[in-house]
């Protein structure tokens, strides 16, 4: 079963615009988090990711962007994002390691996005830990950063990125890691809504337990409310899904310590 999401037919299309997400090895992916929650099994963890990954991808689609591209080494997310309707490309080896590498994957991605859909104009490099994330707000960051080279959106502390929207001409990797919202600041991109009065949902990526109660507090989508055993997903997350929202997800029992 794919896992297409619904869009409304009201949504005009951004169709000049494409969404980069990487992802790494499901086995390696969200350790800080894996730790919080330690009740939860192997296959609970992966199935979260995943889940965060497709609300972050619906989020996008329902906002009018039909090409996204997921960069990733792991054979499920590949296949998680190829179900979803996403171009998946394969993350190559030997492209350095840490954040050096998580910004090459970026880099490839977008090059490989260039290929695909030369009249794009905007490449919008997005975090894959977004279950909070609604539709209209990305679509009026894409709006708000209309115009600019490079604009970024910066986490909820204010030191990462959780997102960067570039002309698709930059073929530069991006400074993703420790103070990347810094570092991408110094390297040009103009700060969207530099006092964090809006856009609390793209801005909550989680990496750690109390992330994740962030994110529950704004409403997560239905895969990642699915993933945590919770049966009623935010209601402005979308429509529900006629059917289960993900094939792996039906393969695990509900996490124990869902709240
Ligand atoms: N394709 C790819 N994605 C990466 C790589 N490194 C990190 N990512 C992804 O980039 C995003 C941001 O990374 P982090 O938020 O630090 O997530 P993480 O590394 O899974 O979490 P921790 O293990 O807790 O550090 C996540 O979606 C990761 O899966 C990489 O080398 N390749
Ligand atoms: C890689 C980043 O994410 P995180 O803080 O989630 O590790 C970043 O913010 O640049």
């Amino acid at each position: 079963m794919t896992s297409t999401s619904p869009t409304d037919p009201g949504v005009p299309r951004l169709g000049d615009v494409v969404a980069v997400l990487a992802v790494k090895r499901l086995g390696e992916a969200k350790t800080r988090l894996a730790a919080s929650r330690s009740s939860a099994s192997d296959g609970l963890h992966r199935e979260l990711v995943l889940a965060m990954m497709l609300d972050t991808m619906d989020a996008l689609r329902r906002s009018g962007i039909d090409h996204t591209v997921v960069i990733s080494p792991d054979d499920g997310v590949l296949a998680a994002a190829h179900g979803f309707g996403a171009a998946s490309v394969r993350e190559s080896a030997g492209h350095g390691v840490g954040v050096d590498r998580l910004n090459q994957a970026f880099a490839d991605a977008a090059a490989d996005a260039r290929r695909r859909w030369p009249t794009v104009r905007t490449v919008m490099l997005v975090q894959a830990d977004l279950p909070a994330a609604t539709a209209d707000s990305f679509r009026s960051v894409v709006t708000q950063a209309r115009g600019m080279r490079e604009a970024v959106l910066a986490d909820r502390d204010g030191t990462g990125t959780t997102l960067l929207v570039r002309r698709s001409d930059i073929s530069e990797p991006p400074h993703f890691g420790p103070d990347s919202a810094a570092a991408h600041r110094e390297a040009g991109a103009v700060e969207l809504d530099p006092e964090h009065l809006r856009w609390a949902d793209l801005r909550t990526d989680v990496d750690t337990a109390d992330d994740l109660d962030a994110a529950l507090s704004l409403g997560v989508g239905h895969h990642t409310a699915a993933a945590l055993g919770k049966r009623h997903p935010a209601p402005d997350h979308g429509p529900a899904m006629a059917s289960e929202p993900m094939s792996v997800t039906k393969r695990f029992r509900p996490a124990r310590d869902a709240s």
